[in-house]
């Protein structure tokens, strides 16, 4: 029999767009910090915490690089991934599809194996501590070059078993995804699933070169493709599906407010939409936190958000663990809102 949830459970979800390297609060970062013998150029967490205010995704992503430093052993790679699962557990996430980047991490001396395998201790161990399963998804920086890409993909491929798929991120804008055409053909070839960021702050032509150069079966972010009619339109045919990030969106002034996000016409439209944290230590909130935010500032109701939350797992890659995602999408169905 399915369990019914609690009224105070949140809804269960999937969490498909979501960089680990984000998830780092500042407590944890200090604490790493004086672990590794660390400087930072900040003397508190509140000090930090003051730097979170960004133009753009640029001025992000050049904090976000400046605290990986922090990063050092697998250790601090299975602490930041266990303490990441904790705090999705607690906001419903049944599920995580985890992005990484190995490239930010090998430009500072840190190996692939390190990375790699301290993230598996804790993720490996998800599903029993906090009720979470989960998968790991490589991603290349788009602001490197597609030689730096490949290798990359050489290095990552001893750690295989523990990958799942692709993904593309960093700096959009001028590094279009036919960038990185020979790099997804080669993950393909060995069996990777693929996706990639696309029409974040770029164009919704890079949502459809993702489509057609890159093949991917899912769209990270994918927002400006409201720009585009016969866009929209071929993504709703082919149900391709869309991983939003609003509070990322706000943050990175991709949206002027959270009232304005398209969320409510992309569903409309027929588009298969998730929502999502991205870097939820950096923009203000982890997975249910984003459900809430859309919920109080969009109005959607109680069988919108069922939507979101079904979306989830219907776009996620539990296509090796059908039973999971069936049970997932009966607490969905189950859901008593309150
Ligand atoms: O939102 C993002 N966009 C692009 N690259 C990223 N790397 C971490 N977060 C992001
Ligand atoms: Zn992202």
């Amino acid at each position: 029999m399915t369990r019914a949830y609690d009224a105070l459970m949140p809804l269960p979800k999937a969490e498909l767009h979501l960089h680990i390297e984000g998830t780092l609060e500042p407590e944890l970062a200090f604490e790493l910090a004086a672990r590794n013998g660390v400087t930072l150029p900040y003397a508190t967490t509140d000090e930090l915490r003051e730097a979170y205010r960004f133009e753009d995704l640029q001025s992000f992503l050049d904090l976000y690089y400046a605290l990986m430093a922090v990063l050092r052993t697998e250790r601090d790679f299975e602490d930041l991934a266990d303490a990441y699962l904790a705090r999705a557990a607690a906001q419903g996430v049944r599920h995580a599809e985890i992005f990484f980047d190995p490239q930010a991490h090998l430009a500072r001396g840190v190996a692939m194996d390190t990375v790699v395998e301290g993230l598996w201790r804790a993720l490996a161990r998800g599903r029993a501590d906090h009720g979470v399963s989960t998968r790991l998804i490589m991603c290349f920086l788009r602001d490197e070059s597609a030689e730096s890409a490949l290798a990359t993909l050489e290095l990552a491929e001893p750690h295989l078993d523990r990958i799942t798929g692709i993904g593309l991120d960093s700096a959009e804008v001028g590094h279009p995804p036919a960038k990185f055409r020979e790099v997804y053909e080669a993950a393909a070839a060995l069996g990777l699933r693929r996706v990639a960021h696309a029409g974040e702050e770029g164009p919704p032509e890079y949502i459809t070169e993702a489509l057609d150069v890159l093949g991917v079966e899912r769209v990270d972010h994918g927002l400006r493709c409201m720009e585009d009619p016969a866009l929209v339109a071929r993504l709703v045919r082919e149900r391709i599906p869309l991983t939003l990030c609003p509070l990322s969106n706000v943050r990175l002034r991709a949206v002027d407010t959270l009232a304005g996000h398209p969320l409510p016409a992309m569903l409309d439209a027929g588009l298969l939409c998730t929502v999502n944290s991205d870097d939820p230590a950096y923009f203000g909130g982890y997975a249910d936190d984003n459900f809430d935010a859309v919920r109080r500032e969009l109005g959607l109701t109680d069988e919108r958000l069922r939507e979101l939350a079904r979306n989830s797992f219907l776009a996620s890659f539990l296509e090796d663990d059908e039973e999971w995602r069936a049970r997932c999408l009966a607490e969905v169905e189950a859901y008593e809102f309150r």
